[in-house]
């Protein structure tokens, strides 16, 4: 079945007849169309239309095997107002902005607007076998560039050099970094998403790198946190539960199991060790044309998790004014049970 079958297939099942699709990553997924600057699709029961402006003419012929139309808004909309005429169409929530909702009210008066959530990303959680090879690609440059990368991790290097190292290999790989690269020494180690400043690692620091690659479109998501010296007796300790509970998590993973119990399994391992306030985000996510997309692996999620889908488990332990540790792999669920993407070592600290 193609996307946009499978995608007719449960408009229904959502309350509408046609949905226009403007989240850049869910127009990307549906027609092959890679510009995140102007790309919409409108579905309905009889045909499938990108839209697009004439920056992108050529690249929507080259990329797309959907019909198109180059237009800006609001002759985008003008176009469409007569296929979508008496139809329920639904919108993504989450993507839209107000102005939009509001030009598009102007321009279908003979349609219904119907705000959707979650439609389109809850078909991508399930991966297809070339989103799994894409991403165990990308998966596979960041283990390399982190392995380049770990000899410099010592006393003296500054967060920032660590990270332009990072990002440079990445670049010259082909590919480029996920998102904001993380590298947090010390005490900045203690803010979960600590991006790399100019502070100078330090002897007996623990220091978390949390990166991922973008190849072809698609994530990567991993986390090592590696110890310059040698770290505290209490930073070792707060170590060796956030690995017990992430490792815990990973071997829990199969299909059928609920993402929220997931969460929770990790979550009481560190409360056991009193760290329980000190797990300040979910457990992970899962990662594909975005970092973060469905499954969402946290306390109220209602997800469960199936073959296909390729998730995180990262647990981490946050301190203020100490430091912390995440510990993150890239996990595959599969009809058996899981199949870890991510190979850089995790060091004995
Ligand atoms: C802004 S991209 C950061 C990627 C990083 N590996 C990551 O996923 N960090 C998690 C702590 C995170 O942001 N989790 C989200 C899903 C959350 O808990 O809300």
């Amino acid at each position: 079945m193609s996307k946009i079958d499978l995608l007719r297939s449960v408009l229904g099942r959502a309350g509408v007849d046609a949905l226009w699709v403007s989240a850049p990553a869910n127009v990307r997924w549906l027609s092959g169309f890679t510009s995140a600057e102007d790309g919409k699709v409108l579905v309905t029961p009889g045909g499938a239309t990108l839209y697009t402006d004439a920056r992108y003419t050529v690249q929507a012929q080259e990329e797309s095997g959907l019909p198109q139309h180059i237009a800006r808004p609001p002759a985008t909309y003008e176009h469409a107002a007569n296929t979508v005429r008496g139809l329920r169409v639904g919108f993504e929530a989450e993507s839209l902005t107000v102005a939009e909702l509001e030009d598009l009210r102007a321009a279908w008066p003979d349609s219904t607007l119907v705000p959707l959530r979650g439609t389109l990303g809850g078909l991508r959680a399930v991966k297809t076998a070339e989103e799994v090879e894409a991403i165990r690609a990308a998966q596979k440059l960041a283990d390399q560039v982190y392995g380049e990368v770990r000899p410099l991790i010592r006393a003296g290097a500054r967060e920032l050099d660590i990270a332009l190292e990072i990002e440079t290999r990445l670049r010259r790989a082909g590919g480029s970094s996920a998102f904001d690269l993380i590298v947090a020494s010390g005490p900045n180690g203690a803010k979960p998403h600590g991006h790399a400043s100019e502070r100078v690692i330090e002897d007996g620091d623990l220091v978390t790198i949390d990166m991922g690659a973008r190849l072809d479109g698609y994530n990567s998501d991993m986390t090592r946190t590696v110890a310059v010296g040698t770290p505290s007796a209490e930073m070792k300790r707060v170590y060796g539960a956030v690995l017990e509970a992430e490792e815990a998590a990973v071997a829990a993973i199969r299909p059928g199991v609920r993402a929220s119990d997931l969460d929770k399994l990790a979550r009481d391992i560190l409360t056991r060790h009193g760290l329980g306030e000190a797990f300040a985000h979910s457990l992970g996510h899962g990662v594909g044309l975005e970092v973060h997309e469905g499954p969402g692996l946290r306390g109220t999620s209602q997800d469960v998790l199936e073959a296909g889908m390729v998730i995180t488990i990262e647990p981490g332990a946050y301190l203020p004014g100490v430091g912390g540790v995440r510990i993150e792999d890239l996990v595959l669920v599969t009809e058996g049970g899981y199949e870890v993407l991510s190979h850089s070592p995790k060091e004995s600290v």
